[in-house]
């Protein structure tokens, strides 16, 4: 059996995508996905995607880490399948769309991706960092420089602690650059690597780390793959809302693939 499929990146975070609205794919196995996700064997992608059809929204979005075990929300993988949504046809003024962690709004703005994500009930305290699920559970941990840290090391060390082990954690490194402007580096779950971007994760940092007390915050974030904007509102008890992540979703190639010798 042959599959085609669409490669796309956020900031850097890339990903395979399927247009699953017959069906056709709904069999991959775990080992499938992780296949095609290698590096040196596949196509190469922190995380694979199937686009689905769903009643009473525009789509369904299914994600899988590269490890090919299916993963919590996505926030680079949310908006490059906007943009998939869009160039296979399906044109609207605001998405909405499902996901695992619920229902999502979307639009395109100036050729970027602007994508809503889940509000945020606190940020927990865990030593001097913090801890929030934005989609995806995320630890924040802030840094005076973060390009000289050697995330893959660090990160992992959170990751595998005897708290986090079971459950897995992302863990993101910060370093507040200008009063509005974070640099963020992030250990990926599932990728068990550092990926170049994550969408949830610098969602969590700029809810961590940037505060404007008039209620309405926009964060200007680079990560090693690009620049993205995180925007949102915060309540009097320490919950946010209306959060957005803005930045870009680009094609990168397509193509076919024969699954014969991938299981
Ligand atoms: N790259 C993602 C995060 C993907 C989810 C994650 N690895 C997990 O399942 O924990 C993003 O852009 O948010």
């Amino acid at each position: 059996m042959n599959l085609t499929f669409y490669k796309y990146q956020g900031t850097g975070n890339d990903f395979i995508l399927v247009d699953n609205r017959e069906g056709a794919y709904t069999g991959l196995t775990e080992a499938h996905i992780k296949n095609l996700c290698d590096r040196r064997f596949g196509i190469g992608a922190d995380g694979f995607m199937l686009l689905n059809e769903k009643e009473g929204y525009d789509f369904e979005m299914v994600y899988y880490n590269a490890d090919g075990r299916e993963g919590s929300m996505c926030g680079n993988g949310g908006r490059c399948i906007v943009q998939f949504a869009s160039d296979r046809g399906i044109k609207k003024t605001t998405y909405h769309f499902i996901a695992t962690d619920g229902p999502h709004d979307a639009t395109i703005e100036d050729g970027e991706i602007a994508l809503k994500m889940k509000d945020v009930d606190g940020i927990q305290a865990h030593k001097t960092d913090s801890v929030l699920n934005t989609g995806s559970p995320h630890y924040v941990q802030l840094d005076t420089d973060v390009m000289s840290l050697d995330v893959f090391k660090e990160g992992q060390k959170i990751r595998y602690s005897k708290e986090f082990a079971e459950k897995g954690i992302n863990v993101n490194f910060v370093q507040v650059k200008q009063p509005d402007t974070l640099i963020v580096r992030t250990y990926e779950r599932g990728v068990e690597n550092e990926t170049f971007s994550c969408g949830t994760g610098v969602t969590a940092a700029a809810l961590v780390y940037f505060h404007n007390d008039n209620g309405f915050n926009s964060v200007n974030i680079e990560t090693l793959g690009g620049k993205l904007n995180v925007r949102y509102s915060r309540e009097p008890n320490g919950s946010f809302n209306n959060i957005w992540l803005k930045g870009p979703a680009v094609k990168v190639f397509e193509g076919s693939v024969s699954l014969d010798n991938n299981d």
